[in-house]
């Protein structure tokens, strides 16, 4: 490995270490008791799977290569149920691992075929988005969509570690850079508001690989998650505090046929939770104007009307907070101060639906 690694402990089970060319460092994070490594990434990005893969040869590795089809497509049961023969014909076994190389989408989907393989096998996850470094390739939740919504089926599996190598950054289209500061300002208001004061201090830098603060946010963001995840792996509480903007951004990445990022509906659905909250007289009138003022210096969109609010509760009804018939918000009742909004009434989300048209 080289010099000056950023590791972050999760829990006490494996570092999320952040580097620069630190790719070809990913065999050590392989269990030696491998012999077989399926390496799963985008058909379209296929450099940094390269070296993962010839780095695991050099270690000795049998290595496998699985190719999926990019974004959100990659996560249906069609290209699980492919990946699951792919492993079943190389005879994958159960000390055998899965290495996901990619964005959000590839390490949710590695980690699902992880954990599903004869019950559980392990996951290395090596991200290569802003997004995945700082949240989806980090805490074990891994899934698939279904036709009915997002990541409805999935497993806790958490990944024995996880090699950020911000030197990949460098070719992730600002579209999709900008889709992952969602999640790091959601852990800024959530836990974190020096991430919201770095990145207001700077917006253009902080949309940038190269900026002064990156590495900074992604270690502030990376901590907020596994301090999150530590505490509640499976999620019997604290770690929705995670899914801050996920009840209304997940229906309206569904509605939208995921052409919109998954950062940016998150953005929208974080002003929509401010809403409610000042609503409730939760938050007060500054802290809902900086939700809006921090992410658009960014360039995340904050409002929406694209779809009657009618058809995304429908959707909204399938997030895995709703207890029964009841809808469940993450909210603040303060900066840093998450808290639940426990079945709010249909006015006060028309309300708020209306509030967030542009
Ligand atoms: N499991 C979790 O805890 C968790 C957390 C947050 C998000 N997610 C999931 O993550 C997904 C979104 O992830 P994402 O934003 O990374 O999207 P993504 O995986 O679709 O990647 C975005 C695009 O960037 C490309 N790409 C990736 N790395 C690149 C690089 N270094 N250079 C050039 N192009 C690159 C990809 O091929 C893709 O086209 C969603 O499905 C979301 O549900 C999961
Ligand atoms: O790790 C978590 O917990 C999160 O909620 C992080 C979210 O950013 C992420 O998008 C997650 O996949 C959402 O999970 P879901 O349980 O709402 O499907
Ligand atoms: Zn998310």
């Amino acid at each position: 490995m080289p010099e000056e690694l950023d590791r972050i402990r999760v829990g006490s089970a494996y570092d999320v270490v952040v580097g620069r060319d630190v790719l070809a460092s990913a065999g050590s994070l392989v269990p030696e008791t491998a012999q077989r490594v399926l390496v799963v990434h985008s058909a379209h990005l296929v450099d940094p799977a390269l070296v993962v893969a010839d780095a695991l040869r050099d270690n000795g590795f049998e290595v496998h290569e699985a190719p999926v089809p990019d974004a959100e497509a990659a996560k249906t049961g069609d290209v699980a149920t492919h990946l699951w023969g792919q492993l079943g014909r190389a005879g994958f076994t159960r000390t055998d691992v899965v290495v996901g190389v990619g964005g959000g989408t590839v390490t949710d989907l590695a980690g699902f075929v992880a954990a599903t393989w004869l019950r559980g096998v392990p996951v290395v996850q090596v991200p290569t988005t802003l997004l995945a470094m700082v949240d989806a390739a980090v805490g074990g939740k891994t899934g698939i969509n279904t036709p009915e919504g997002k990541n409805l089926v999935g497993a806790f599996h958490s990944p024995v570690g996880v090699l950020c190598d911000v030197e990949v950054l460098a070719t992730l289209p600002r579209a999709d850079y900008v889709g992952g500061m969602a999640e790091v300002l959601k852990a800024g208001f959530i836990a974190d508001p020096v991430i919201l004061d770095l990145v207001a201090a700077d917006p253009d830098a902080a949309v940038s690989p190269d900026g002064p603060a990156t590495l900074e946010l992604i270690h502030r963001a990376v901590s907020v998650k596994a301090t999150v995840v530590s505490e509640d792996l499976r999620e019997a509480g604290l770690r929705e505090i995670l899914n801050y903007g996920h009840t209304l951004g997940h229906a309206i990445e569904q509605a939208e046929g995921y052409r919109m990022r998954h950062g940016e509906a998150v953005a929208i659905g974080m002003v929509f939770a401010a809403e409610l909250a000042h609503r409730e007289g939760l938050i007060d009138d500054a802290l809902l104007a900086r939700h809006r003022s921090v992410l658009a210096s960014v360039g995340l969109p904050t409002s929406y009307a694209a779809r009657p609010l009618d058809e995304l509760l429908v959707t909204m009804g399938r997030d895995k907070k709703t207890r029964g018939s009841t809808l469940r918000f993450v909210v603040l009742e303060g900066l840093a101060r998450p808290t639940r909004l426990v079945g709010p009434s249909h006015g006060a989300l028309a309300a708020a639906y209306a509030a967030i048209a542009p």
